[in-house]
């Protein structure tokens, strides 16, 4: 498929519900014919496979709203779905690839000459901003799953399914790639059905390529699970073979892995989730695997197993080390007693299936690590469904066999080993030179919360998606403040005891913890990190479970405002409402269940609740919710700008800085993500609040480092110290944040001629400025001050404004350039870990990195340690967190000073 050299016609693709739509005109191709789609992200490498536009032509009727396109000279199909069909399940993984928002502005360009941003430094991708989709089917609905495939035409390979006819055939030699015995079993189905030949690949081979892909480059993919406890562990990519991998399906494989593609599958067993479904099923007439699992959460396996206390008269046979609840005999005691199967609850039964079929893997498992002297078992397969006792049974049997010497783990992405790995089988795709860093997880609903089942048809577009939520997803408004933390839920010792009742296993709204997985190449590690793997970004840890529950609160109350701001951005209509009701219910249900099981979605930190509340608004196409706040904010602080100027003008060197030190302070309480200046806003004007917060400035701050930072500015007596070379500054809020905190201070460091770059997030998030708007707010800046002018003008900033000025000046002075870049986030904080590319090329020659706000330099960052000056300078806004991080109360400040480390 991937490397077809027919000369089929292709289509343009997008995919379903969360894709940005890409419609082309005929004059598109008609002007474009040779260039590539505008907008389209495929087409900016020079990278294979490339759709191949030449010839382009509208098929059929103009009129139509999303004619077929085709492209007769396109010769390369694109990798675009894989199966694994088990004896179970069916797991399908597709990738869609959606239409790159960015616009190549004037901005950019200039920013990019000056930069040397290339693609040259980087590694070109076939597969350019795309995502993997995972979903899963019961294998005996295979007629469910081809649907799903024939509906969103995944099988036609690349392409848009509202361009294609319904009725018209995949390429003759379309073919999909396909693991498991079903691709054997069900090849001639797909054929019938769809058109398509399945290419089968090795399952084992499946198995062991899709393990080593996530465990490289997957953050939070491995976990250990001990006694209810969830840990994530640090995979070192250096360190990583050899280990046994233990796929529990139906029956069980276990493998060898030495390396990649280096593998041996050393044993398996008969007994797997197979029996544990089968069994379960005729002994308790469940009639679905989960009402199984749930069962045995009731349960109670001691009326059905017979235990080592049975035997020795409620004694511990202590001298083998056998204590009195041990299990001796599962089933054991059915045997001995006078009763029908009917006497037996079916909770007990599935408990005590459960716990002998987790155990026995174990077992076996642990002894074939032994044989080869493994350390690290991996265990993958559906049997294990992210199952609390499951886990903790199998952990047990290895820890205990083992004596601690050998480590059992789980995989976030359990079932879906051997379907990544036939998704990875297609050539060329570029997958396997991913790195942790291209890689975002995302969870929009409809893939937890459909659980990556699919019932029905697929949702549509979002219209449909918000339907089957107001049938589905609580009501979010009911969800105003949250539950009460349930302890971590502990199977008791050994996993031997009654698992408590409140397991983690849910209704079967949201059964994986698995999102969606995007795909950006164009990511790069922040270069000016001291050590990136030691870097974490979250400065408030979430596994206390105080902290937890405080930040749920905080974030559960500011909802209702929060949608209230959303629906009047986009006019107040009927419309915005009803997505403002389903964005709620939505992000209230994701509190619900990060609640419940706060690891569901890997590692929790601060910063990604923060950025799953914004990616929830984008979810519902709540682009901009503080729109309209922002501007407002922004009008007022330009008009006292030149005065503001002309005050620092009047001052000494000295007390210019510490003035700027102090106005950006005073500036970051504009901020609508803290409930607490919310209030005060309805207390003032702007310009009141700006002015008597600053007002407030009273050094020392809480955490001041200023003399510090003053002195590697200005010097000590005499000695006058090199300027900076290049300043990155990560600004935070709009309005007087940027205009009257960071700007005059850019516009210091200017001065002193060090070249400014201004970091701003690509996306909006609460009131922040994103890097679109600041061009034209630094051009309105540059209109009332000839430093910013020049410097703006230098660094490309001003390339459409400048025409609108009007007084004929112009700096004739050479000066530094004053640049801004998009930081590749969308979020109030910021993981350096994964930042833009055009921010990475500004770091290489910065030698000051000065971080803002709250979210970019408290909640995260605030223990980072880079190889260049760091500043941090933030309001703390939230009473807790003052307290908390420097012992301090709501409003006080820090400026952290840290010369190169
Ligand atoms: N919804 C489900 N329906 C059936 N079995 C399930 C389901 N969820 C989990 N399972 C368990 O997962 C096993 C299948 O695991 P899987 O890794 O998909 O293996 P296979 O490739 O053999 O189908 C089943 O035997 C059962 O124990
Ligand atoms: C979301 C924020 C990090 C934004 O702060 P900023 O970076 O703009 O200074 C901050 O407003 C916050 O932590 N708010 C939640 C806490 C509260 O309402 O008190
Ligand atoms: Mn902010």
């Amino acid at each position: 498929m991937a490397s077809s050299t027919t000369k089929d016609h292709s289509h343009i693709e997008i995919d379903g519900i969360n894709e940005e739509s890409q419609q082309m005109t005929e004059k598109d191709i008609v002007e474009k014919d040779m260039a590539p789609l505008p907008g389209s992200s495929i087409h900016r490498s020079s990278s294979r496979p490339q759709l191949d536009v030449s010839g382009a032509a509208i098929q059929g009727n103009f009129e139509e709203k999303d004619p077929a396109i085709l492209l007769p000279n396109q010769t390369d199909d694109i990798s675009h779905l894989a199966l694994d069909i088990g004896g179970s399940l069916i797991k399908l993984i597709y990738f869609s690839r959606h239409a790159d928002r960015q616009v190549d502005d004037g901005r950019k360009r200039k920013v990019k000459e000056r930069l040397g941003v290339t693609n040259g430094s980087r590694r070109s991708y076939p597969i350019l901003g795309g995502r993997l989709h995972f979903v899963k089917f019961e294998t005996s609905k295979i007629n469910e799953c081809l649907d799903f495939i024939h509906s969103k035409q995944l099988h036609c390979g690349g392409m848009d399914p509202r361009c294609w006819p319904s009725d018209a055939p995949p390429s003759e030699n379309a073919v999909i790639k396909a693991t498991g015995g079903g691709a054997y079993k069900f090849a001639d189905l797909f054929k019938e059905r769809l058109g398509v030949s399945i290419e089968k690949e090795d399952e084992m081979n499946c198995l062991v390529s899709g393990a080593n892909f996530l465990l490289k480059a997957i953050r939070h993919e491995a976990f250990t699970h001990m006694e209810g406890h969830k840990e994530f562990v640090q995979i070192d990519q250096n360190d990583l073979f050899p280990y046994l991998l233990v796929n529990i399906g139906s029956g069980v494989s276990m493998i060898k892995v030495d390396g990649d593609g280096q593998f041996q599958r050393v044993s398996g067993t008969n007994v797997g989730g197979g029996t544990y479904w089968g069994l379960g099923r005729l002994l308790t007439k469940c009639k679905s695997f989960d009402e199984l699992l749930e069962l045995s959460q009731r349960g109670d396996n001691s009326t059905i197993d017979m235990l080592v206390g049975d035997i020795y008269g409620g004694m511990d046979y202590s001298k083998i080390g056998l204590s009195a609840s041990t299990i001796a005999s599962s089933f054991g005691k059915t045997i001995s007693e006078n009763k029908d199967l009917k006497d037996y609850k079916p909770e007990d039964i599935s408990l005590s299936l459960l716990r002998m079929i987790s155990y026995n893997i174990g077992q076996i498992a642990y002894l074939n690590a032994l044989r080869f002297g493994l350390k690290r078992i991996f265990f993958g397969g559906f049997f294990i469904r992210g199952h609390a006792y499951t886990m903790d049974t199998i952990s047990f049997a290895v820890q205990f066999w083992s004596k601690g010497d050998a480590q059992a783990m789980f995989l976030r992405h359990e079932g879906f080993l051997g379907a990544l790995g036939a998704f990875m089988s297609y050539e060329k795709h570029g997958l396997d030179d991913l790195m942790v860093h291209h890689l975002v997880e995302r969870f929009p609903m409809g893939a937890p919360y459909i659980g990556g089942n699919i019932h029905g048809p697929p949702l549509g577009d979002l219209n449909e998606k918000i339907s089957w939520m107001e049938k589905f997803v609580r009501k979010g408004t009911e969800i105003t403040a949250p539950v009460p933390m349930a302890p971590p839920a502990t199977t008791g010792l050994g996993g031997f005891e009654v698992p408590s009742s409140k397991g983690v296993l849910r209704s079967d709204a949201s059964k994986l913890n698995v999102g969606v997985l995007h795909l950006v190449p164009s990511l790069e590690v922040f270069p000016l990190l001291a050590d990136p793997k030691t870097y974490e970004p979250n400065t408030i840890d979430l596994s206390d479970h105080g902290e937890l529950e405080y930040w749920f609160t905080v974030l559960s109350e500011h909802l209702s405002d929060l949608v209230d701001k959303a629906v009047a951005s986009e006019g107040g209509t009927d419309d915005a409402k009803r997505r403002g009701d389903a964005f709620a219910r939505a992000f209230s249900a994701h509190l619900a269940r990060l609640m419940e099981e706060p690891a569901a979605y890997g590692k929790l930190g601060l910063a990604n609740l923060l950025e799953l509340r914004e990616e929830c608004l984008r979810e519902f196409h709540f682009f901009d919710a503080y729109r309209t706040i922002k501007q407002r904010e922004n009008e007022a602080s330009l008009a006292v700008l030149p005065d503001l100027l002309m005050e620092l003008d009047s001052l000494t060197e000295d007390m210019r800085l510490l003035t700027l030190i102090e106005g950006v302070l005073a500036a970051n309480i504009f901020d609508w993500g803290s409930r607490a200046c919310v209030d005060l806003y309805h207390k003032g004007t702007i310009i009141e609040i700006y002015r008597m917060s600053r007002k407030k400035m009273q050094r020392p701050w809480r955490v001041d480092d200023f003399d510090a930072f003053k002195e590697r500015m200005l010097g000590f007596g005499d000695k006058k110290p090199q300027p900076h070379k290049r300043a990155l500054l990560f600004v935070d809020n709009s309005g007087a944040d940027i205009v009257l905190g960071m700007l005059p201070l850019a516009r210091e460091l200017l001065r002193r001629g060090t070249e400014v770059v201004l970091v701003a997030n690509s996306l909006p998030a609460l009131n922040d400025v994103t890097a679109m708007e600041l061009p034209d707010i630094v051009a309105e800046a540059a209109k009332h001050c000839d430093i910013l002018r020049g410097a703006a003008e230098a660094g490309g900033l001003l390339v459409d404004a400048m025409s609108n000025i009007q007084d004929g000046y112009k700096e004739n002075t050479p000066s530094v350039p004053l640049m801004v870049v998009e930081n590749g986030c969308g979020s109030p904080c910021i993981d350096l870990r994964q930042v833009s590319s055009e921010l990475a090329a500004a770091a290489k020659d910065a030698d000051l990195v000065i971080l803002e706000g709250m979210g970019r330099s408290l909640h995260t960052n605030y223990n980072a340690k880079f190889k260049c000056d760091a500043l941090k300078l933030a309001m703390v806004k939230n009473q807790r967190l003052a307290a908390k991080l420097v012992k301090g109360n709501i409003y006080d400040c820090v400026c952290r000073y840290e010369p190169a480390s």
